[in-house]
């Protein structure tokens, strides 16, 4: 399954200030242009938002900041000493998401600060600020930042879906989780046949990715078995549908398979991935415009937290 450039694979660019704007007929456009990108292909790259450059370039330096500490300190924030074990740093190799291949990158995850107890619940690990000068408010800010897109984002698919616009706040405003992710450069040799992240399909209900110009992210084109680049658009968030939507739409919006192969670069490549997995107690189903007189559902209702669980035990090989 190489990568096929020949295919008129298509992700879509959306301008969504005209929605931000207040600007009805633009919105109606872009619940158009959303819909058609989330039936096919569930990628699409988003511009004109509202989170400002400065912001996103001291972001990615704080990133680069982290990754350069030295492997003892990134060490002692493993995730694996987080209450939930699912917040701080993950060393090359230890997540898995595509069978025999181990993940070639580095991670570190965020979240919310809430109560120990339930999945995915806790609190954030976070270095010395002598040691990353200005990393943890830059991600509190971002982190607050980027969610607001999330909500409105989630706004326009509800339109999109004919819904209410407010159809999916609840569960938009509820704990979402973040990772910072460095994906160590590779020879061309070597990069082909290695996993950046393995291919997969994200968990929750939409994931907002920024990614620098490096590349190595690819998304799968199911008719024809075969990968494409996701190109780097500045300024672009690229955002796509994950499992949770999916089962909520009946299949209509899709959650397409994606993998990043290591950047054969003369650089490492960076990303910033939000995941909106929501409210544990939400249940996922069939959204009624979604659904044809005499349709059956695809998927049977399940909570949020346990289609969730299944999803990171494998990922980690052991029940969380
Ligand atoms: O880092 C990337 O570009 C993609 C990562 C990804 O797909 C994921 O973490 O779910
Ligand atoms: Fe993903």
């Amino acid at each position: 399954m190489a990568v096929d450039h020949s295919i008129n694979f298509i992700i879509p660019v959306v301008d969504i200030s005209g929605y931000l704007a207040g600007d009805l007929p633009r919105t109606t456009a872009i619940a158009n242009e959303l819909n058609a990108a989330c039936r096919a292909p569930g990628f699409f790259q988003v511009v004109g938002h509202d989170i400002p450059t400065e912001l996103r370039t001291r972001l990615f330096d704080k990133v680069i900041q982290f990754y350069e500490l030295p492997t003892a300190k990134k060490s002692a924030l493993s995730h694996t000493l987080s209450v939930n074990g699912a917040r701080g740093y993950e060393a090359v190799g230890e997540v898995t998401l595509e069978g025999d291949f181990v993940d070639q990158k580095e991670g570190f995850m965020i979240g919310p600060e809430t109560p120990p107890g339930r999945l995915l619940h806790g609190s954030n690990l976070w270095p010395e600020e002598s040691d990353s000068p200005g990393f943890r408010s830059t991600m509190e800010e971002y982190f607050t930042s980027v969610r607001s897109l999330s909500v409105k984002m989630f706004r326009l698919l509800a339109l999109s879906l004919g819904l209410d616009e407010y159809y999916f706040d609840a569960f938009a405003n509820g704990p979402d989780s973040q990772k910072l992710a460095q994906y160590p450069r590779g020879i061309a040799k070597s990069a082909e046949p290695s996993r950046g992240t393995g291919a997969h399909t994200d968990f929750g209900a939409m994931t907002l990715l920024l990614q620098d110009n490096i590349g190595g992210l690819e998304v799968f084109h199911r008719p024809t078995s075969t990968w494409h680049p996701v190109p780097y658009v500045e300024d672009a968030y690229i955002i796509n549908i994950g499992d949770m939507m999916e089962r909520w739409t009946n299949g209509r919006y899709m959650s397409t398979m994606h993998r990043v192969i290591t950047p054969a670069s003369n650089n490492d490549r960076y990303s910033v991935v939000l995941f909106n997995e929501g409210v544990l107690d939400q249940v996922i189903e069939c959204i009624p415009t979604c659904i044809e007189p005499g349709e059956v559902p695809l998927y049977q209702p399940i909570t949020a937290e346990a289609h969730l669980r299944k999803r990171y035990e494998t990922m980690y090989g052991e029940a969380e």
